[in-house]
């Protein structure tokens, strides 16, 4: 196992890394860094470019060019024993019990035999699978091999955790049951990267996030941040007419949804009250009125390009 090294505040750094095949850019001058101790989501569609770029920071595949930082060694296969990795494909041993997988990826990360087996036990029985700890893999449902799959990354109890679309295969029970892990390895002081593109485990879980389009970013920052970046919006819901409101300052545009529901596009400084008290002096009856809390999800749509999907 590699020595201790000075790891500072930033277990992982990608600075300026492009992965090319061939004349296509699958990343692009991608550069992000993931804070000690935080849960950091990897977002972006379908082909985005987030598995190519966690295989370079695993060093499975090389980067064209730029460069990746694993726990303070630019070379991470060096550090590779220090840090958990779920990767995309999964894949563990049939015939193997699944006490014996744990304890095996454990082992093959330095831990000692009997205390590897130990973990094992103690893994499955902490999260649900202790009367399957003899069951061999083949004979465990998908999501059962899956959890066993994800137990054996942080067996060796890793500072660094990277998973690859963890919470897919998973049935809302134990993906519910996998944040709670994600959290509790955070209170434990771990740091932990995910990729997904369900938004509503990254804004669950995540301290921070980085988004990628195309394999170029396009945000990294926290939740409140992304959310700063939108323009305001009031939702209100009236059976009038709101179209007057466009004559308050502030009141950018007025967009009709379903049931009398109007979402108001106001700048950033808009008088709320005075809104408000305009439609009360003009006849504009209220049956609701408040801001809209943007959602990861919306974000996401807007920022990661998915309306090019959608509309493909
Ligand atoms: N070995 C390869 N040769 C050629 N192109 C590749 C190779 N690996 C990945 N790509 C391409 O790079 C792009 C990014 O793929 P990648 O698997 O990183 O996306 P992703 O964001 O993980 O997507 P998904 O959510 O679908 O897994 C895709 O267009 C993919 O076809």
């Amino acid at each position: 196992m590699a020595g201790k090294r000075e790891v500072g505040e930033f277990p992982l750094k990608v600075t300026n890394v492009t992965k090319s095949y061939g004349s296509f850019t699958a990343v692009n001058d991608l550069s992000f860094a993931v804070r000690r101790g935080e849960i950091y989501g990897f977002l972006g569609q379908n082909g985005a470019g987030k598995t190519t770029t966690l295989r370079m920071i695993m060093d499975i595949v090389p980067p064209t060019s730029g460069e990746v930082n694993v726990l303070g060694a630019t070379r991470p296969r060096t550090v590779k024993h220090q840090v958990g990795y779920l990767p995309e494909e999964r894949g563990l041993y049939r015939k193997m019990k699944a006490r014996d997988t744990i304890a095996y990826f454990a082992r093959l990360k330095g831990v000692p035999a009997g205390k590897a087996r130990a973990r094992g036990e103690q893994l499955l029985e902490e999260f649900g699978l202790g009367e399957f700890s003899k069951s061999k893999i083949e004979t465990l449902s998908k999501g059962m091999a899956q959890k066993v799959q994800l137990l054996s990354v942080i067996a060796h109890e890793p500072d660094l955790i990277i998973l690859d679309e963890p919470f897919s295969g998973l049935d809302p029970v134990n993906q519910k049951v996998l944040e709670t892990m994600i959290l509790n390895l955070r209170d434990q002081g771990r740091t932990i990267v995910f990729s997904t593109h369900v938004m509503e485990h990254a804004e669950r879980l995540c301290d921070r996030f980085l988004m990628i389009r195309k394999g170029k970013k396009v945000f990294e920052g926290t939740l409140d941040a992304a959310r700063g970046m939108e323009q305001p919006t009031l939702i209100l819901q009236t059976p009038d007419d709101p179209l007057p409101l466009l004559d308050v300052p502030g009141v950018v545009d007025i967009l009709a949804q379903d049931k009398g529901r109007y979402r108001l596009v106001i700048e950033d400084d808009a008088d709320r009250q005075a809104i408000l008290a305009f439609a009360l002096n003009n006849n504009i009856r209220i049956l609701f009125f408040g801001q809209e809390e943007r959602s990861l999800h919306d974000i996401f749509f807007r920022l990661a390009g998915a309306e090019e999907v959608q509309s493909a």
